[in-house]
């Protein structure tokens, strides 16, 4: 479990991170989001340590980062995919990592397997592309074998099919009870790979909830409705809902009214349906309608 509490990093005048306050559940994977400079790698560095707060606190398990003597043991973290000596080969970045934290040199083969670099191990890491990289990025986090577990953009510069993996991965590690957590810009994949979500803006929390609940409550369900007497259903539709028009197919899209009432109006009055659709809003529209106060950097 990782805690922040009014959690604070202020550059000169930058407040990066600004009164803070979260809780990253074990066995869930639980997703960062924030739009550009909204705090996020400033936060992930101090969980571990690697920037000193300007005020309040975060704990990994009622403790700081710095405290634990193995701290790979504990929290496994991939922030920068590129940080291996270019010289080095896979597995000899990965000995080193593992001599330096007391972790026994036959687990780097077992990591290596995981993440499916075990055919290039003794190549350059240097060489790797970012997929790659990222692969031994997150191989290095997993060497400790740890309960908690940070990624910083992970599926950047992966294909698709990495994504899937990384994906399908990152259940696997929290169905075995880990702390997950991981930043990306992808909300159509975060919206498929978290179950809990952490939203800031302007290094403030925005929402923490789950991915289901943030969706829900920042989106408004509707219904698309096409009929050939789409005139008439419109007209009988409109006393108890807000009712437009799709502009690239002419479907009436209707709020307020579920499907089921809307299908059950149509039978009534006789008129043919081609389609009636619920529709979810998307990550994508929840997370713009929440953030857009705090986005920093408006394309215009
Ligand atoms: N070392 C630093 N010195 C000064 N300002 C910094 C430093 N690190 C971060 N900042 C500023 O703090 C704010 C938060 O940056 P941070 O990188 O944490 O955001 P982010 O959410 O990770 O952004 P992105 O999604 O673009 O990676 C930004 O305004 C950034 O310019």
């Amino acid at each position: 479990m990782i805690e922040a509490v009014r959690l604070r990093k202020h550059y000169g005048r930058t407040k990066a991170v600004d009164d803070l306050s979260f809780t990253v559940r074990p066995g869930r994977v639980t997703g960062f989001l924030g739009p550009n400079g909204a705090g996020k790698s400033t936060t992930m560095r101090m969980i571990l340590g690697l920037d000193t707060p300007t005020g309040g606190d975060v704990k990994i398990d009622g403790k700081h980062y710095t405290e634990f003597k193995e701290p790979l043991r504990k929290v496994g973290a991939l922030l920068d995919a590129k940080w291996v000596h270019p010289n080095r080969s896979a597995r000899a970045h990965l000995k080193w990592l593992a001599v330096s934290n007391k972790i026994p040199a036959s687990r780097v083969a077992e990591v290596l397997e995981i993440v499916g670099l075990s055919e290039v191990a003794h190549k350059n890491a240097g060489g790797f592309s970012l997929g790659m990289s990222q692969r031994l990025g997150i191989a290095g986090a997993l060497l400790g074998d740890p309960e908690v577990l940070l990624f910083d953009e992970p599926v950047n510069g992966l294909d698709p099919e990495g994504i899937v993996w990384i994906r399908q991965f990152m259940h696997r590690l929290a169905g075995e009870g880990r702390t997950v957590f991981v930043s990306s810009h992808l909300l159509s994949e975060m919206a498929q790979t978290a179950q809990d979500l952490i939203v800031i803006g302007k290094g403030q929390l925005i929402s923490q909830t789950t991915t289901e609940q943030f969706i829900s409550d920042a989106t408004k369900d509707h219904v698309r409705v096409r009929s050939p007497h789409a005139v008439k259903l419109r007209e009988i539709l409109a006393a108890d809902a807000t009712i437009t028009e799709d502009a690239v197919d002419g479907a009436l899209v209707v709020h307020g009214i579920p499907a089921e009432q809307i299908g059950e109006i149509a039978a009534e009055h006789q008129i043919v349906l081609h389609e009636l659709s619920p529709q979810r809003g998307s990550l994508e529209e929840a997370f713009m309608q929440l953030t857009k106060e705090s986005v920093e950097y408006h394309a215009h």
